[in-house]
């Protein structure tokens, strides 16, 4: 909106002068005629009411008019030329002309000039009082003057009164140019002081912190909304008032209870914020504080999501307890307890051989527990040589170590904040690091390599074993304290050769996962007598081995069903390298390679046992076709 002045004439000649200049100079000026207090009423009207941002006005009725608004005055002044006017029109009247002004004008005008160039005598009076004047003009007249030529209406009245002649000197239109010029300054002045404001305001509100500024008297002249809500107190109740005549005592308790150019945490209904006070200096002289207020809670929310961002893809938990398949009462018992884990925040230890889904219940935990939304990071702690596994949990500063990475890395437990740390094969950890893991668990706080300082972190633990702790603690290889630190909840993951029920389920989810993943449409239905075969092999590799044959025949099968001679073969391919009870000539070795390798080697080895087509592809649970197209592409 544009900033408007307006224009307050105490006589009709100056309202008509003001009326020609606004016209001419294509200004919207608005005009106004009044007399001292009722031109002072126009003005506080028109400052109030926001209808003006500038006023222009003369004589006594300006200087009123200055005393009682706040906005922005601009006086006609009354110069040389004017009161030469005046004076020339009052000459042909008058022997001894006095010139009448306010007490400010002294020495103003250049009586002597005007008195050479028009031969007249002239003296001049200035006052300071209505009573000061009358007692002027009544001296003036003692001393012969017959004309009083003055500045104000009030002087000329007066003067009547004495019998003495009067002239007032007028603004001419020069004067009141400059005035309507020195006004559109000012305007200037406040849009652009308007537009830093409004550019200031904006920020205020986009910014996540509350913010309060307060004046050197400790009057608040900022105020944003997050300050609002988090103070609970109202904008219009706070803006513009001394920080201890609020109604509010929320303010008082922050400015109280925070400390100069120091964080402090102060509740203030039931939330805890986090405040800062900074003075604010100018030439090292104060001009008021700045105080920021941050919910606490919010920090936590925008540090997790930072945190989570920095997780990388592969340690989000991605499985739940839906993903987890089976329907034995076994694992039906299982499940229903790592749910009620799930609810507490307690260590959990998972038990279990290789391959049972122990991470998978591990994961599930977390997305079940209130840490859910934060990170899940797993590691195995018999992946890693003992020294790249303290630096991998722990973090370390810069200069740790040679090699050691500019600006340090934090540990996974830091990554962990907030969420979940799982650590398998726990019972693999060395002695050292046992020692600082039942630290960290104790004290809930890490100390990077090479760091000073205490990092607080609020991590669960779910760790997960397939060895006999209890055996490694007899051994002397695992620390008695941190097996009961760890086993707080346990979870023991059943074998699946223990819960053969489980198979059907598993396979069935299994085919149309990897009939997904391949873009394959194999039938999850398998005949009786293949799960006759399954439920027939022991299952050394658990479900991780289930998982990998079907794969497998996934990939192989190129009908839409599974036969029971391609998992014969496959089970015979991993069974017979993990069972010495079978005879040699169900036993093929095959070296490590891609698919493809592996099964142009699958297909020498057989032809060799058997050198009988149709009985390899009864072996291999193909077709003749297929048989001959393989042994083409293999001859290549
Ligand atoms: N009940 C189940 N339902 C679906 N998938 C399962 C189930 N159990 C295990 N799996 C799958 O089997 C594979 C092995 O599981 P996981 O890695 O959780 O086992 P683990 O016990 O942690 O093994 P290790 O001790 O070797 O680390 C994974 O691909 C997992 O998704």
């Amino acid at each position: 909106m544009k900033s408007k002045i307006a224009l307050i004439s105490p006589y009709p000649e100056l309202t008509n002068i003001a009326k020609r200049i606004s016209v001419a100079q294509g200004e919207d000026i608005d005009i106004y005629e009044g007399v001292l207090e009722e031109g002072v009423e126009i003005a506080k009207k028109l400052s109030n009411q926001k209808e003006a941002d500038v006023i222009i006005s003369r004589g006594a009725t300006g200087a009123l008019i200055r005393k009682n608004i706040d906005i922005p005055f601009v006086s006609i002044e009354i110069t040389d030329f004017d009161v030469f006017l005046a004076l020339y029109e009052a000459a042909p009247f008058s022997n001894h002309i006095g010139f009448f002004g306010y007490d400010y004008k002294k020495g103003h005008f250049d009586f002597e000039l005007f008195s050479k160039i028009l031969n007249k005598k002239i003296s001049c009076f200035y006052y300071k009082s209505e009573k000061e004047l009358r007692e002027k003009l009544y001296e003036s007249k003692e001393s012969g003057i017959d004309m009083a030529v003055g500045t104000g209406a009030c002087i000329i009245e007066e003067a009547q009164k004495l019998g003495l002649k009067g002239k007032l000197v007028f603004s001419s239109a020069s004067s009141v140019l400059q005035a309507i010029i020195t006004a559109k300054n000012i305007r200037a002045v406040i849009e652009k002081d308007r537009g830093q404001k409004e550019l200031i305001n904006t920020l205020l509100e986009h910014i996540t912190e509350g913010i309060i500024a307060l004046d050197e008297e400790r009057k608040v002249i900022m105020y944003n909304s997050v300050s609002e809500k988090l103070l609970k107190a109202p904008k219009k109740e706070v803006l513009n008032k001394k920080i201890f005549d609020i109604n509010f005592n929320t303010l008082q308790k922050i400015y109280k209870d925070s400390q100069l150019a120091k964080e402090e945490i102060i509740e203030i209904e039931n939330k805890k914020l986090l405040v800062k006070r900074s003075n604010i200096n100018i030439d090292s002289k104060n001009i008021g504080t700045v105080i920021t207020v941050q919910d606490i809670s919010k920090i936590q929310e925008v540090e997790q999501s930072i945190r989570t961002k920095l997780v990388k893809k592969g340690l989000i938990a991605t499985y739940r307890f839906e993903d987890i398949y089976g329907n034995s009462k076994i694992l039906l018992e299982t499940i229903n307890k790592a749910k009620k884990y799930s609810c507490t925040d307690s260590t959990v230890l998972i038990l279990g051989e290789s391959g049972t889904g122990k991470e998978l219940f591990a994961q599930s935990i977390h997305n079940e527990s209130k840490r859910s939304d934060g990170p899940f990071v797993a590691i195995n702690c018999a992946a890693l040589p003992e020294n790249l596994l303290e630096s991998e949990l722990f973090g370390y500063e810069e200069g740790a170590f040679t090699g050691a990475k500019k600006g340090g890395k934090a540990g996974l437990f830091e990554l962990a904040h907030g969420g979940t740390l799982f650590l398998d094969e726990i019972g693999d950890l060395s002695l050292n690091l046992q020692a600082q893991l039942l630290r960290v668990l104790q004290e809930k706080k890490v100390m990077r390599l090479g760091g000073h300082q205490l990092i607080p972190v609020d991590v669960r633990i779910i760790a997960a074993t397939n060895t006999d702790l209890k055996n490694k603690i007899e051994e002397g290889k695992f620390r008695r304290d941190l097996y009961y630190r760890l086993n707080i909840l346990t979870l023991t993951i059943p074998p699946l050769r223990e819960r053969k029920e489980d198979i059907e389920v598993l396979c069935i989810n299994f085919i149309k996962e990897f009939n997904e993943l391949y873009g394959k449409k194999i039938s999850p239905q398998l005949e009786d007598k293949i799960y006759k075969l399954l439920f027939d092999y022991h299952w050394p590799g658990n479900v991780r081995e289930l998982k990998n044959i079907i794969e497998k025949c996934v990939i192989l099968c190129e009908d839409q069903k599974i036969s029971y001679s391609l998992i014969s073969s496959l089970l015979n391919e991993t069974g017979l390298i993990q069972n010495n009870d079978l005879n040699d000539r169900q036993k093929i070795i095959v070296n490590i390679g891609t698919l493809e390798e592996m099964e142009k080697q699958i297909f020498k080895e057989i032809f060799l046992k058997y050198n009988n087509k149709k009985e390899v592809a009864r072996v291999l649970g193909v077709s003749r076709t297929t048989l001959w197209k393989k042994m083409k592409e293999y001859e290549k």
